[in-house]
This record gives structure tokens, C-alpha cells and sequence, in this order.
């Protein structure tokens, strides 16, 4: 169980939250500006807003505490991965490996992610969809009680994405997944939780329409939904 509440002003955003997240994916979802990125950098400790973050039996923050990022169990995957090129695939996963605190099964992780052959591979080597499964790995070996991702598909082609969206859904079977996403059909391949955000405060579900869509943005949703 996750447990928000966190409110503050970040540049001209005022943001005010409040929710519980059980286990699995929990995505959410709102406009651009609307606060998302500055909620995952809050919850992980990398923004100071008041309030309190509990995640399972650990209080982050409260009124008396204030838990740093580094002593957080939380992974963080961006939209670009943020992998160390001078090391290899395997390099940057026993990076991670060495900061757990706790027993990570890196076999299984490697498994689950489908990178055992990519492992001697130099990162710079990597296509997009492959940084991004080895940036999850990495996140994942690090012993995390809570991984954000941060529109981590947005950068990949069709493809790319459809091969990586059940892969996340395997990841959120082992750890609770707070999932940032523009894209409604993405979220709705990953999750039936969803919460919605505007100007900093959490909203109910918007109406879907299509106004506003050029007819070739209609078939390209279509389109997806098909493929699905
Ligand atoms: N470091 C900062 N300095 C000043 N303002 C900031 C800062 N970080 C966030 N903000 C404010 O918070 C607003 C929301 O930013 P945020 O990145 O959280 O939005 P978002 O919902 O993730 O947007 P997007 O979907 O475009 O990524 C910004 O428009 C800006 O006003």
C-alpha cells in the first residue's frame, strides 16, 4: 500500500494530492504541465513538498521526517533512460546490484526482462526499446519497495512499445509501479487504476472525446486499439 499526501508550491505550480495506491500498476494521467513529473520527484524525495509518503511499512516523510532520495527504496525509469554509457549492459545492472539493500534474485530480473543476451552488449549499442528494458532491469536490482516510470515508452516506435507493455505489466506483479502516461490506450493495456491530474490537483476521469482530432489521428487510434 502506497499512501500520498503531499501538497506545495513548485515555480507556478501549486500542488495539493492526496491518494492510496494498492499493489500493481497505478497509472496517472493529465495534461502537460499539469504536476505529474513534480509528484513522482516528490514522492521520490527529489522535490520537498509537505506532507506524507508511506510506502508498505515505510514512512519516507511526515511532518518530523524527511527520508533523503538515496535512502528511499525507489526506482526511477525517465522516458529517456539515463543508462551509464562507459558500462556495459551487465556493468550497469551490478552497479545497481552493489546499492541494493536487500537480496535481489538478478537472475530472475534479467529473466523477466528478456536481456540475458544483451548482457556483454556496450550501452551505446542498444536500441531504444532494449535501453529501456535494461533501465527497468537496473531499477529493479536496485531493491526498490516503489518504481516511478516517467512516460518510459513515449520515445519508442510502435513496435517497441507493444513488445515492452507486458514486460511492465510482469514487473508490476513484483513491485508496486507508479506509471506516468499521456497515451489512454497504453494506460489501458497496462492497468484499470487510473488517476487523473489538472493544475496540480487530482480530478475525476475526463470525458473522452475526439474533437480536436485530425481524421488520421482518428485512424491511428483506431488503429492501436486493433493492434492491442
Ligand atoms: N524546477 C521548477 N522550477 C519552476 N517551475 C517548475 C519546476 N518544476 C515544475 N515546475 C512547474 O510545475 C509545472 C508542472 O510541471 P511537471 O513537469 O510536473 O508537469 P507534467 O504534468 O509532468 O508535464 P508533462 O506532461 O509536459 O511532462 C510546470 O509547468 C512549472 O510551472
Amino acid at each position: 500500500m502506497i499512501q500520498v499526501d503531499l501538497s506545495g508550491t513548485v515555480g507556478d505550480l501549486s500542488l495539493s494530492v492526496r491518494f492510496e495506491a494498492g499493489a500493481g500498476l497505478t497509472a496517472l494521467m493529465g495534461p502537460s504541465g499539469s504536476g505529474k513529473t513534480t509528484l513522482l520527484r516528490a514522492m521520490a524525495g527529489l522535490e520537498r513538498l509537505s506532507g506524507r509518503v508511506k510506502v508498505g511499512d515505510a514512512v519516507w516523510q511526515d511532518a518530523d521526517r524527511f527520508v533523503p532520495v538515496h535512502k528511499r527504496a525507489v526506482g526511477y525509469v525517465f522516458q529517456e533512460p539515463s543508462l551509464f554509457s562507459h558500462l556495459s549492459v551487465e556493468g550497469n545492472l551490478d552497479f545497481a546490484l552493489k546499492r541494493s539493500p536487500k537480496a535481489v534474485d538478478k537472475p530472475g530480473i534479467v529473466d523477466l526482462l528478456r536481456i540475458g543476451a544483451l548482457l556483454p552488449r556496450q550501452v551505446e549499442r542498444l536500441s531504444g526499446g532494449e535501453r529501456q528494458r535494461v533501465a527497468m532491469a537496473r531499477a529493479l536490482l536496485s531493491g526498490p519497495e516503489l518504481l516511478l516510470m516517467d512516460e518510459p515508452l513515449s520515445s519508442l516506435d510502435q513496435a517497441a512499445r507493444a513488445e515492452i507493455v507486458p514486460l511492465i505489466r510482469d514487473v508490476a506483479e513484483r513491485v508496486p509501479v507508479f506509471y506516468v502516461s499521456h497515451d489512454p490506450l497504453e494506460v489501458a493495456r497496462l492497468t484499470g487504476h487510473v488517476i487523473y491530474i489538472q493544475n496540480g490537483h487530482l480530478t475525476k476521469r475526463p470525458a473522452v472525446t475526439l474533437e480536436g482530432l485530425s481524421q488520421s489521428e482518428i485512424e491511428a487510434l483506431a488503429l492501436k486499439s486493433l493492434g492491442s
